[in-house]
């Protein structure tokens, strides 16, 4: 079996693959390594051989979970890495290797499913676009902060602005102007992630027309999702890019 891991800034994505059929036999979200390992530990009939990873952490964090992995498991670990080209995807980064490994990968695997051009969205701790052009440049991309980073802002640079996730929670059930604290906040930020979206999907209009895909991934997809009609949501994208490139030979 392969055990895939895609570590965000807040979250560790994992699943874990029969070697034979590339089937899912297991997937979940954790919020630390500890809970990673006791994810898989519960597991009955893991029976772990390679590891993939992704990782926008830094070296040392990402090290360290390699290490508790080979020791836990036995797995043989490969990382994604920087690459200028990859799967007829050329890096658009002035400084390839500083382009967010996630959203290389999330390209990757976006242009594999259009085979032609496209815009790229992930939401998450921050929230990324990329644009490729349907020979596959990566035209480079934008970053601003996801529903995490601006309900946190407002809440640490405010006396008055605080809620429970319950709140937050339940806040979302419609997008008309909030009358409490938690529907103002949670539905003003959910409304700057579909504006976010949308200028960039009149980006990629202005550049080809209705001849592109749009790809959208990341935990807070689903708040934009019906903001971008056509889009099509891959919970999965930046695997799909991982298996691309690190391959098991
Ligand atoms: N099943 C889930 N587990 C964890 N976070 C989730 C889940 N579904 C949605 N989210 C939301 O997704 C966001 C994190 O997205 P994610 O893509 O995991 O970020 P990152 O890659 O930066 O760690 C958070 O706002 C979180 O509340
Ligand atoms: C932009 C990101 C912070 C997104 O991370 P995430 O929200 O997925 O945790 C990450 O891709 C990153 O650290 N990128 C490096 C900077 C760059 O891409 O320019
Ligand atoms: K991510």
């Amino acid at each position: 079996m392969i055990l895939e891991l895609d570590c965000g800034n807040s979250f560790i994505k994992w699943r874990v693959l029969e070697a034979s059929h590339a089937a899912v036999f297991a997937e979940g979200v954790v919020d630390s390594d500890v809970a990673l390992l006791g994810s898989l530990h519960s597991l009955t009939g893991l029976s772990l051989q390679h590891c993939r990873l992704v990782s926008v952490r830094a070296q040392e964090e990402t090290n360290r979970l390699a290490g508790v992995l080979v020791a836990a498991f036995g797995v043989s670990i490969s990382c994604a890495a920087p690459s200028r080209e990859m799967a007829g995807v050329r890096n658009g980064y002035e400084d390839y290797a500083r382009l967010g490994l996630d959203r290389w990968l999330a390209m990757l695997g976006g242009f594999q499913l259009a085979s032609g051009a496209c815009l790229v969205l992930d939401f998450g701790t921050a929230a990324t676009a990329d644009f490729i052009t349907a020979d596959g440049e990566h035209l480079g991309g934008f970053i601003c902060p996801g529903m995490p980073l601006m309900r946190n802002q407002l809440r640490t640079h405010t006396r008055k602005i605080r809620y429970d996730d319950v709140a937050a929670e339940r806040a979302l059930e419609s997008l008309v102007p909030g009358r409490t604290t938690a529907q103002a906040v949670e539905r003003g930020c959910t409304l700057m992630l579909r504006g976010f979206a949308q200028s960039q999907l009149e980006l990629a209009r202005s550049y080809w027309g209705e001849d592109f895909s749009v790809f959208l991934t990341g935990g807070d997809a689903e708040l934009v999702a019906d903001a971008l009609p056509g889009a099509r949501f891959v919970p999965d994208l930046v695997f799909v890019g991982l298996a691309m490139a690190c391959p098991l030979s």
